[in-house]
Formats: C-alpha cells, structure tokens, sequence
C-alpha cells in the first residue's frame, strides 16, 4: 500500500498543504491524479509517494479517519523533473506563495493540475516502409524508391497518387502508420539567415562570455549596436557543446521578430513559448521541449520555467522591461529565477540592454556581473540626433495643440520624403495627474518626490507611496492659476487627428486595441514595412526592438506622461523609453532624427536620454535613490492587505503595520496606504512598503504574517507580499 500526499487544485493558501490518499500501486511523484475531494472529483498533484506496511484499516485506526483511494492516474511521467520540483518549492518559499500557485504558474494550461479540459494529441498518416524489393510496376518502384528517400512522407506531398501508395500497401512493401503531428505556430516559411560576419567588438564579447561559464554577464550596447548577432553567436557556440539555450524576450510584441530570427538560423531545433500561440500549440511545443527534441526555447516571461534539460546559456533581451516582473502569485522577477535555474545547470546568464536596468548596472559596477559594452552602432552609424521641444514655450505661443510647431514641420517633411515616421504616444494606463495650464506644474507629494494621482471617485489627489493626500486644488499651489487640468487622451483620437493634419499621411494605430487578434502585431508591422503606412503611431509597445530602416524621423508625442507616473522608477522608465524610442530613428542609410515634447526640458532623464549618454542619467538617477533610500540601495517589498470587506482591510492593515513596527528594527516602513485603485475585481486593497538592507528580520516577520493571514485564519483578509514591487496599482 502506498500513502500519496496531493496537492489540490484551489490557489489559496488555506489550502496550501498535502492530503493524502491511498494508492495498491506505486506511481511517480509529480504525475496529476483525480481524487475525490469533498463529494466532488478534482485533480491534484502528487507531491510524494510513500510506501507501507499497514493496511487502509489499521492507517485509518492509527489516523482516527478515513483514507480515500486515488481514483485515477492521469499521467504517466511526471509533469516536472526534480529540478523544476524543487524550483516550485523555493519559489513558493522565496513568495510566500503557495505550493500549487508555483506549479501553476510553471505549467501549461493543459498541464496545470487544475485542468479538466484535455487537449487532444494531433495525429497525422505517414507512409512507413516496411520491405525492399520489386513492386508490380515501374510507377510502384519509382514511388518505392522514392519513399526509401523521403521516409515518414504523407500520402498528400508525395508526387505519386494514393492509388499507387495503395498496391504497395497490399503487397506489402509499405504500411501506413498513424504518429503524432506536432501543430506548429510558427507558420511561414523558414528562409536561410543572410549570415553576418560579426564585428570584432561582438566576436570579444562572444569571446569573454564563453571563456566564463556560470556567469551573469550585463551587454550594454546602445540601439542597434548589433546585440541580437551576439546572442546568436553565442547560442551556436553552447548548441555545440551539446547543451540547450534559453532566450526570453519581454513581451509578446517582440517574441514574433526573436522567433523569427532564431528560427532562421536554428530551425527545428527551436521551440516557441508565449500566451499568444493557441492551446494545442503551447501544449505541442511544451511536449517537444520535454521530449528533448529542441535545443532552444526562444519565449516570454514565463518561458523562463520551460523543461529544457542540460541548459547551458539563458539569455534575457532588454533585461530591464518591466513585463519581466509577473504581477500576480507566485510574483517572481524573471532574471531571478534565470540565475537559479542556471546556477543548477552550471549556465551562464547573459542580460542584455541599451538601457541595463539600475539593479543590474550598479551589480555590474560591484562586479557581481560581467560587464560588456557596445557604445557603438554597427557600422559606426550615427545615433540619431534628438531634438527637444519645450511645451510651455508652445503654450505661450497660444498653440494648445498635442503638436507643437517643429514636430508638425518635421513629420511633413518626412513624409514629403516619402521616408516614414514613429510616433510615440506614452498613454500608460488611466491613473491620470493634475497639471497647471499657466505655470505648467505637475501637482507633486511633498514627501516622496512623485506627482499625486487623481483619484476620480474621491475627487482627491493622492500618493501612492505614503498616506499624503489633498482635495482636488481649487488654485495651483505654485502660480495660484485655477486653470487646472486632469491630463489623459488616447491614441485614436489622435490617429484621426494626425490624418487631417498630414498630406498624405496613412497611420497605422499599434497599440493593444488593434494588435489583438492572432499575429496582430506582426501584421500591422509588415504593414509598415510593406510602405502600406507611413506613420506608425503606438504607445510604449513600439519603443524597443523594430529595426525598420526608412524610419528616419521618431517623435515622442508626451514624455512627461511617464515622468509623472508615481512611481520611484519613473525617470528610469522615462530614459530608457525615450533611448529605445529614439533607437528606432535611422538604422538604414539614412541619417535619422527624434524630436522629444516636454514640459521639463531640463529634467535630466529628458536630457541623457537625448544625448544618448547612459553613464549621466546612471550617476544622477543613483544619487537620487541613494537619498530617496531606493533600490537599488535597498530592498523593498510591499504588503497588499486585501479583502472583499471594506471595513476589514484597513484594520488588519493597522495591525500589519503594528506587529512590523514591534518585530523588525532595521527597516522604513511607509503606509498604510490605500492602494493606485483601493476597489479591484470586487477586493478592498492598502499597502504597506518596507525598504530594508538586511533580509532576514523582514522575511521572519513576513512569514509569520503569511502564516497567519493566509492560513490559519482562512480567507477574510489576505495578504499577498510582493518583492521587488514594480507596480502599485
Ligand atoms: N556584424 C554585423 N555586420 C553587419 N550587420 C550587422 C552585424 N551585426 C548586426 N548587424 C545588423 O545591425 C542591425 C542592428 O542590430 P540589432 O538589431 O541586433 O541591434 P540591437 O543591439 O539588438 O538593437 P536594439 O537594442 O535597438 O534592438 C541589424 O539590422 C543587424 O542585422
Ligand atoms: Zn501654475
Ligand atoms: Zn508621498
């Protein structure tokens, strides 16, 4: 007899333990299994399997209740391999998450051990051959010979009818078989990769980073530097050492032209893994990366979890996008958990940039990591020059228009030169702030150094880093004005605009509305590449990555929008979008040109970022946090105290932050503070932030708190502990 500990399907912590069952036969830990669980048939995952000697009676005796058999055994091996068993343990540990909220997150759909829904293993006919010898007629042997050459053919591409297939069939020296037919998302056909001799700066890294394995290394290389050659090169050189690949890119938007590239050059041996691809896709790829029959995983955030064995490299592509950071349970930073799976494999990790993230560049500067730069663009193109325009000065000139003078003279010109355009609109959510129409002044915390956002329901500004707020203000508390305004507007109204402004103009909006659809975004930019627009119009999705080479004028609509988020990173987040967005301006021939619309011409992530220079915005920004006490001179995490019931949450977040105050001696503890939208899907939400050096004090407390919120009192109030917080929302 056999006692299997399961874990069940529900994501809360109260249930975040084993039940156990009993099995007559032994079954593998880590298979799924349907047991019956409170008068219902659910699936569970088995955590372990544990042999005795007793029978059901006597365990039932011992136990004081009574044991249910495992009704089925769903799969045969199990759905994760130790390593990834044991990732799923220490994620749960490193999140205070629960167990199956890991595996959860590490699966597939069809292979979460939530899932009822099965999705079918696609099955083709192939043509097998079984015997040599002479068939009947010249067409049979011809067709024989053929299928010698081509095994596994379908009776549908071979150049012989069925009818042929057929007598070679009945004399037996061919049989039809039925196997499995992988469904492929990547669907056009594979062209042969124009091979690019690398340049003697990207043969040196290649070079550095292969001489190191098992280290983290950080590339700097500006826009267009040439960074994707390296990784390439890089994965070739780990594919001949026998070992696998992983490369993850931030968001689907660029997944498509990642997949496109390595697929070029890698072919079968690439697999895809992203939440675009449909079901059967994700589920056929996964089953090809856990058959071992690709070498290269080229996917999205939660690729980083794919059951490659024998990993040698795992490359994260513009490491410092935020989208790396999952914002729902287990919340993980991707390059975390890329460090720990190579660190089991004895992997290098390569983290790439024009914009290196401040957590991982100052790493760089300590030595943690490996730093490599690239300062130059292939071929010494010239970086773009960046123009900016101040907005105030436009006001004063009675131009209230999204458009001031320059950037419409300079949008026309392009497209007069029948050359094309980029036009950033940075709409980031609907949090929107309050702005002065006179003086131009954004309305700020006095304490945090961060603009207050409007909270419409209250009609009161806030902060959303500690429990500052005002009334909406009747007057500008800089010049007394009372011509306020609630800043916010979105890309189509825009794309209308444009198009009556602009002779010509053909805009192709690409912003989450129109790049929903399957492969919508890689239509929309073959649009754009195909000439079928000329103004590519979209929000911080068309910022990194495309390499269009008649763009030769960007135009970044709003930078302020990105300034004023409140958040701690926002001048970080405002460089590197406008670096990245002005990379996409002249990577062609032709000399290219940004124009940057502000209301703080001088803020100085406005002007790095237009002079293309790193190391000023890097140096300021870092005596910033270091006063302000930010990452990455601390660590935060931040506390989300959450319930359906309204009066619950802030009591138990007084509480919270009465037990920290008690137990933790070397932190800030700010708040408790409603959260950016205190109602989400019916949930009342205040956080509690808490920066600190030392970890261990914080994690003790936190773990006790989770112990207690989330387990034993069942449910009222949760709390879910977010580190690294990228978001306050
Ligand atoms: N060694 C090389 N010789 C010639 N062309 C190259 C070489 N390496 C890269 N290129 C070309 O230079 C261009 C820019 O390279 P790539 O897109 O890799 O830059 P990147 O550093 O990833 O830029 P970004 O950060 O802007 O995405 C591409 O068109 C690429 O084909
Ligand atoms: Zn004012
Ligand atoms: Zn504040």
């Amino acid at each position: 007899m056999y006692i299997v500990k399961v874990l069940t399907e529900h994501p809360v912590h109260s249930l975040d333990t084993t039940f156990d069952y009993l099995s007559e036969s032994c079954l593998n830990k880590g298979v799924r299994v349907l047991i019956p669980f409170h008068h219902r048939k659910i699936i569970g995952y088995v955590e372990n399997v544990e042999k005795t000697s007793l029978t059901k009676e006597e365990l039932e005796q011992e136990a004081g209740f009574t044991y249910h058999y495992i009704l089925e055994v769903i799969d045969e091996e199990p759905l994760l391999n130790q390593e990834l068993q044991d990732l799923a343990n220490t994620l749960s540990q490193m999140t205070l998450s629960p167990r199956i909220a890991c595996l959860q997150a590490m699966l597939p759909t069809q292979l979460k051990p939530s899932t009822t829904h099965a999705v079918g293993v696609k099955l083709k006919t192939i043509i097998e051959v079984l015997n040599d010898g002479t068939p009947q007629t010249i067409k049979q042997k011809e067709c024989l010979e053929y299928l010698k050459e081509n095994p596994q053919s379908q009776a549908k591409d071979i150049p012989y009818t069925k009818g042929v297939v057929d007598r070679l069939v009945e004399q037996g020296f061919v049989q039809y078989v039925q196997v499995e037919d992988y469904r492929n998302p990547f669907s056009k056909d594979i062209m042969e990769n124009k091979r690019v001799e690398l340049t003697s700066d990207q043969q040196a890294i290649v070079d550095g980073i292969m001489q190191k394995t098992g280290r983290v290394s950080l590339i700097h290389g500006v826009t267009g530097s040439g960074k994707t050659e390296i990784y390439l090169a890089l994965a070739g050189y780990i594919l001949e050492q026998g070992k696998t690949v992983m490369m993850l890119v931030p968001e689907i938007s660029l997944t498509p032209m990642m997949v496109e590239v390595f697929k070029r050059r890698f072919k079968e041996a690439v697999a895809i893994l992203h939440s675009r691809l449909s079901q059967g896709e994700k589920y056929d790829e996964y089953r090809r990366i856990k058959r071992q029959e690709v070498k290269i995983v080229v996917g999205a955030r939660s690729a980083v979890f794919a059951p490659l064995e024998n990993i040698g490299l795992i490359i994260l592509d513009e490491e410092h996008d935020a989208s790396y950071k999952q914002e729902s349970k287990p919340r993980y930073l991707t390059s975390q958990i890329a460090k720990m799976r190579a660190s089991s494999h004895h992997a290098s990790v390569v983290l790439g940039s024009a914009t290196p993230s401040l957590e991982s560049y100052s790493r760089a500067m300590k030595g943690i990591y490996d730093l490599y730069t690239l300062d130059k663009r292939i071929n010494q193109k010239p970086l773009p020059k960046v123009e900016i325009v101040d907005m105030l000065e436009e006001m004063h000139h009675r131009n209230y228009s999204l458009f001031s003078r320059t950037m419409k003279e300079r949008i026309q010109m392009t497209l007069d030169r029948q050359e094309q355009v980029i036009l950033l609109l940075n709409k980031r959510g609907y949090a929107s702030y309050v702005q002065c129409r006179d003086c131009g002044e954004v309305i700020k915390c006095p304490h945090c150094d961060v603009s207050l956002t409007y909270h419409k329901d209250e009609h009161r500004l806030k902060c959303h880093y500690c429990e500052y707020q005002i009334p909406y203000p009747q007057v500008c508390p800089h010049c007394g004005s009372k011509h306020l305004k609630t800043v916010g507007f979105g890309t189509q109204k825009i794309e209308e605009e444009i198009e009556r402004m602009f002779h010509g103009a053909r805009v192709i909006r690409y912003d989450v509305d129109t790049t929903r659809q399957k492969n919508g975004h890689l239509k929309l930019l073959e649009k754009f590449k195909n000439k079928e627009g000329n103004i590519l119009l979209g929000t911080q999705m068309i910022a990194k990555g495309l390499d269009f080479e008649d763009v030769t004028f960007v135009g970044v609509l709003n930078a302020d929008l990105s300034l004023n988020i409140p958040d701690f990173r926002a001048s970080e987040r405002t460089f590197q979008l406008l670096c990245q967005v002005a990379g996409r301006s002249g990577r062609g021939q032709k000399q290219g040109t940004v124009l940057i619309q502000t209301y703080n011409p001088e803020h100085y992530a406005i002007t790095s970022a237009a002079h293309h220079d790193y190391q000023s915005f890097y140096k300021q920004e870092m005596l910033y946090r270091q006063k302000a006490k930010y990452p990455p001179y601390c660590h935060m995490v931040s506390l989300i105290i959450q319930s359906r019931q309204e009066g619950l949450v802030h009591q138990a977040a007084i509480e919270i932050k009465g037990y920290l105050d008690k137990h933790i001696q070397q932190a800030v503890l700010l708040g408790p503070a409603k959260s950016g939208i205190f109602k989400m899907q019916d949930i009342y939400r205040e956080r509690i932030l808490i920066k600190f050096i030392h970890s261990q004090e914080v994690y003790q407390a936190l773990e006790t708190i989770n112990e207690f919120y989330n387990k034993k009192q069942k449910g009222k109030v949760t709390v879910v502990c977010d580190f690294n917080p990228y978001s306050q929302i």
